[in-house]
């Protein structure tokens, strides 16, 4: 059986691509008691909990924080799976790894690789040959051109266009409606149209 970790807005998202493919879920933890229920689905307890579930069950963390997220997947002890709404078009030439969710209409191309609990969040494209790494999340109609590398936990901005063979850093954010057409260290927070650093964000 499937089970989520975090019942956020997110979350809501996440449930839809799962029953998409006409998936099963037994339920979503959450470290807030003093939630009853999920949209359709029960809520099972804190996070802890999942331990008292058998060893075959997998798990997703739907949440949409990037940081917190990796935290909340550093307690988990079993495995993940990972989700593509059956309006995705994902190349078969293509990886993605477990935890990572992809949303309706969102586009992966030949060659891409896209690491563990990203998320691929609706209509975004990520074109052939990009290099995603973990815990990455790529927000609603982002385009990240070819030969593209994001690095670990960055968060790229709804609407932003990355160029060709740009590099990301890792844990930087990059802002809604973007430009990136140049090398973006990590940590970094850019903005605009060309794609301008406006601050390192903490460590
Ligand atoms: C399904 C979903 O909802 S997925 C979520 C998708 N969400 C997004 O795409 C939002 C991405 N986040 C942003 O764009 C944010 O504005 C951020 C992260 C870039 C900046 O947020 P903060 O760190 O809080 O910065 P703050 O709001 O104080 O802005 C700092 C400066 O940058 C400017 N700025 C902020 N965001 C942008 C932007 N997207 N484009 C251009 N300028 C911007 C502000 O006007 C401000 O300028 P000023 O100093 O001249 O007044």
């Amino acid at each position: 059986m499937k089970y989520l970790f975090g019942a956020s807005g997110h979350a809501k998202v996440v449930l839809d691509v799962i029953n998409s493919n006409n998936d099963t879920l037994g339920g979503i933890f959450d470290d807030d008691t003093n939630k009853n229920s999920f949209l359709d689905i029960p809520y099972l307890g804190q996070y802890e909990k999942h331990n008292e579930f058998s060893n075959d069950s997998k798990f997703l963390v739907s949440i949409g924080d990037n940081s917190l997220r990796k935290l909340v997947v550093q307690r988990i002890k079993q495995d993940f799976f990972k989700s593509c709404h059956n309006l995705s078009i994902v190349s078969k030439y293509s990886e993605i790894g477990l935890g990572t969710v992809v949303m309706a209409n969102a586009v992966i191309n030949a060659e891409a690789s896209i690491g563990n609990h990203c998320i691929i969040n609706t209509a975004a494209v990520v074109e052939h040959d990009c290099y995603i790494e973990d815990f990455v999340h790529i927000s609603p109609n982002a385009t990240i051109t070819g030969n593209v590398t994001i690095g670990e936990g960055s968060m790229i901005g709804a609407n932003t266009v990355v160029k060709q063979g740009t590099k990301i850093g890792k844990w930087s954010i990059i802002g809604a409606g973007a430009v990136i057409i140049e090398d973006v260290p990590d940590f970094a927070t850019v903005v605009g149209n060309p794609g301008k650093i406006i601050k390192y964000n903490e460590q």
